[in-house]
């Protein structure tokens, strides 16, 4: 008998219709409810989306699912069997859901992961934090990945996917050395970086590493989909970077959003829609990488780091 150890799979989580999106926003607000001017603004984010008013909630699925195939290859010779649970931050199956469940199933142990590579006490310390007080509550011993942003597995998923956008480049007549390859995150709250936070290294580190295995130097980093509080966010953001390349006399951009491992709201709105509106009025040309999604070379990635943190323990 193989010893069953589980997998929480984290990530963001996503309405599954349109009378679900005031919760989610509120849920997200931390329990305070948008104005029905900020929900109605988010509504139209997400019916403005081509191709499923909600795809992350079938992407987070798939991604689940052939993970849980990868775990089952990988762990095949081994005594320990890995099942996946899903573990959603701001939807359900709620983080806590997902614990839970593994513990009714009689799992002890577990190790969780998010869908998203790099760390921020914001971000990947949050799903974290509510992981391990549910699990504590029940009983269950968990351990993390915290980050894989410089996987090789990940950075030749990333890689591959660019090349493949600059040869489209070439194919239309530009000089592949005249395309700006413009990585970016999701922006934080600029006070991260006073709390010692390795956000934005990390990024830098995994944009630097997708670069240099592309062969590519002229690119740069920029942030997006900043949140509209009064705090500072990090910048500089997307939309006044492209009106900078512009003035750079710049007309070749490729967007590749290595915070992101999923096609969603923030790459299929923020930046197929809003972003692409600003270039074309800029008469620029932008285009973006494909996402990961279900990417074998991903999945491996995520198996190999899961596996790594359970026999390390
Ligand atoms: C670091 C980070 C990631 C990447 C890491 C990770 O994946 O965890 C991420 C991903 C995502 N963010 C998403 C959606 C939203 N994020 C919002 C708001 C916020 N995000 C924040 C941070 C992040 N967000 C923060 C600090 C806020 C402000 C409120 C707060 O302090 O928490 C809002 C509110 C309205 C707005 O501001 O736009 C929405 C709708 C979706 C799902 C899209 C879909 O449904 O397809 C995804 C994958
Ligand atoms: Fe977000």
């Amino acid at each position: 008998m193989k010893s069953k150890i589980g997998v929480l799979v984290m990530s963001y989580g996503t309405p599954q219709s349109l009378d679900q999106v005031e919760a989610y926003y509120t849920h997200i607000r931390r329990g305070h409810p948008p104005t029905a001017e900020q929900l109605q603004e988010l509504v139209g984010r997400y019916e403005a989306i081509v191709g499923g008013v909600f795809p992350l909630r079938a992407n987070t699925d798939k991604q689940v699912a052939a993970l849980q195939e990868t775990l089952n290859r990988m762990a095949a010779g081994k005594d320990t069997e890995f099942v996946c649970y899903q573990g959603l931050k701001h939807a359900h199956p709620f983080i806590e859901d997902g614990v839970a469940q593994m513990a009714k199933d009689g799992i002890r142990e577990a190790v969780g992961i998010v869908l998203a590579p790099h760390y921020s006490v914001m971000s990947i310390g949050g799903y974290v934090k509510r992981a391990e007080a549910k699990a504590q509550e029940l009983g269950v011993s968990m351990r993390f990945v915290e980050s894989y942003h410089l996987h090789p597995k990940l950075i030749e998923a990333f890689a591959a996917r660019v090349s493949a956008k600059l040869d489209q480049f070439e194919e239309a007549g530009a000089l592949r050395d005249q395309v700006r390859v413009l990585f970016s995150a999701h922006s934080l709250p600029e006070k991260i970086l006073q709390m010692g936070d390795p956000y934005r290294d990390q990024l830098l580190e995994t944009s630097q590493a997708v670069a240099d295995k592309v062969g590519v130097t002229n690119w740069q980093f920029t942030w997006q989909s900043a949140g509209r509080t009064a705090d500072p966010w990090l910048g500089p953001d997307i939309l006044d970077t492209l009106k900078d390349l512009s003035e750079e006399q710049v007309e070749d951009v490729l967007v590749a959003p290595v915070g992101f491992v999923s096609d969603h709201l923030e790459v299929l709105y923020d930046l197929d829609i809003e972003a692409k509106t600003i270039a074309k009025e800029l008469d620029m040309r932008l285009e973006r990488i494909e996402s990961l999604n279900t990417e074998p070379l991903y999945m491996e990635a995520l198996g190999d780091v899961i596996i790594k943190s359970w026999e390390m323990r």
